[in-house]
Parts: C-alpha cells; structure tokens; sequence
C-alpha cells in the first residue's frame, strides 16, 4: 500500500446512464443491460443510471458491453459515465472482488464492430501533482490504435468501441497504479447522425 493509498480494497466502479436517441429508448437501455452478462460485478439500475462495482477488469468488460449492444441497434446511443478506483468507503461490494480473471461477455463483444467518438477525462484524486499523472497517460494513449485528439478538458478517442474502451482502461489503470483514488469521465456517442454525409 503506498502513502496516498485509501484502503486496503481496490474495488473499482463505474456509474453510467445510456442515452438512446430514439423513441425506443425503454427497449434499448433493458435489452442492453438484459443481453450483457453481469454476474461477477455487483450491479443496480434505477431512474437515472446503472452503477457496477466489483474488479476493474469486469467493470470496463461490463460497461463496454452494455454500450456495445445498445450502439449495434443502429440507433443514434450515448452513454456518459464515470469510472472510480479506490474511494475510500467502497467497501460493501467485497465478495465481488473474489471473482476470477475471466472476462464473462469479452467473446460477444469482440464479434460487434462500431466506430465511435468519445471523449474522457482522468482526475487522480488528492494529488498536487495530478497534471504530470494525466500528460503522462494522454501520451501513451497515442499508441492504441485509436485516433487521439486534445480538447478542452478531455482527450477525444475516435475509433472501434473496442479499442476507445482499452485504450480508457489502460490510461485508468496507469493511473491508479501511482494514485490511490483516481475519477474518470467519460461520454461516448456512437451512430450520430453528425457522421453521415
Ligand atoms: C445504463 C442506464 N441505466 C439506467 C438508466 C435510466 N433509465 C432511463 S429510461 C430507463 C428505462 C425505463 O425505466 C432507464 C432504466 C439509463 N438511461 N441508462
């Protein structure tokens, strides 16, 4: 555990709300959240969002296949989330933490192809130094097989869904390998009509 360190656990988290542009949305938000195996995180849908908690693993194999299932509708879907590692006071999800590496939805995702735009942000938390923690992994995102654009406040991420969700995943994990408690946001939109010429 390092100094900065929260707590013993490193449950991870990420709470999202789907947007469906289409007056299909009801069909769209519980077919996705239906189709997607989510039984190694601990999960709640309300009103408002779905949060999933439990390994950081399953946590983005969990969120990127709701939006996955959702976007290969065809329909104009947004999702906006937030992602956290190490809050202090996460504990109640703990017998999630025990679930093993294999990712439960990773085969269906991998047969989706769509291209998105997404654009995130990382906030490592309680740290004067948390802008060289943020150059250091908008750096290393160039090299993921996505397209990687500055702007104000986030990184854009323009590409496969697949790849836009690794290469978050990866710049979330380097983070929180250094800082306990790390935040990052994010808004991905997938079959805009914007992109149709
Ligand atoms: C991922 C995700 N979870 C929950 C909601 C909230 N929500 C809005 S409409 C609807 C279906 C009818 O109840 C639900 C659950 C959302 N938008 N996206």
């Amino acid at each position: 555990m390092n100094n900065n360190s929260c707590g013993p656990s490193r449950i991870a988290g990420c709470q999202f709300t789907l947007f469906p542009m289409s007056e299909k949305f009801v069909d769209i938000i519980l077919g996705a959240i239906e189709e997607v195996d989510t039984s190694k995180v601990w999960k709640d849908t309300d009103d408002v969002s779905t949060c999933v908690r439990g390994r950081m693993g399953h946590v983005f194999d969990v969120t990127k296949a709701i939006f996955l299932h959702a976007a290969k509708t065809g329909e104009h879907v947004a999702m906006s989330g937030t992602f956290s590692i190490g809050c202090p006071g996460d504990t109640e999800a703990d017998s999630y933490m025990d679930e093993s590496d294999q990712l439960l939805n990773e085969e269906k995702s991998q047969a989706i192809s769509q291209q998105a735009g997404c654009k995130f942000s990382l906030y490592p938390m309680g740290r004067e130094d948390y802008m060289d923690a943020i150059y250091e992994q908008i750096d290393l995102s160039k090299h993921r097989g996505v397209e990687v654009s500055h702007a104000h406040y986030a990184t854009r991420l323009d590409g496969d869904v697949k790849d836009i969700f690794e290469a978050m995943h990866q710049s979330f994990d380097s983070v929180q390998e250094k800082v306990s408690h790390v935040t990052m946001t994010f808004t991905i939109s997938a079959n805009s009509p914007s992109n149709q010429s």
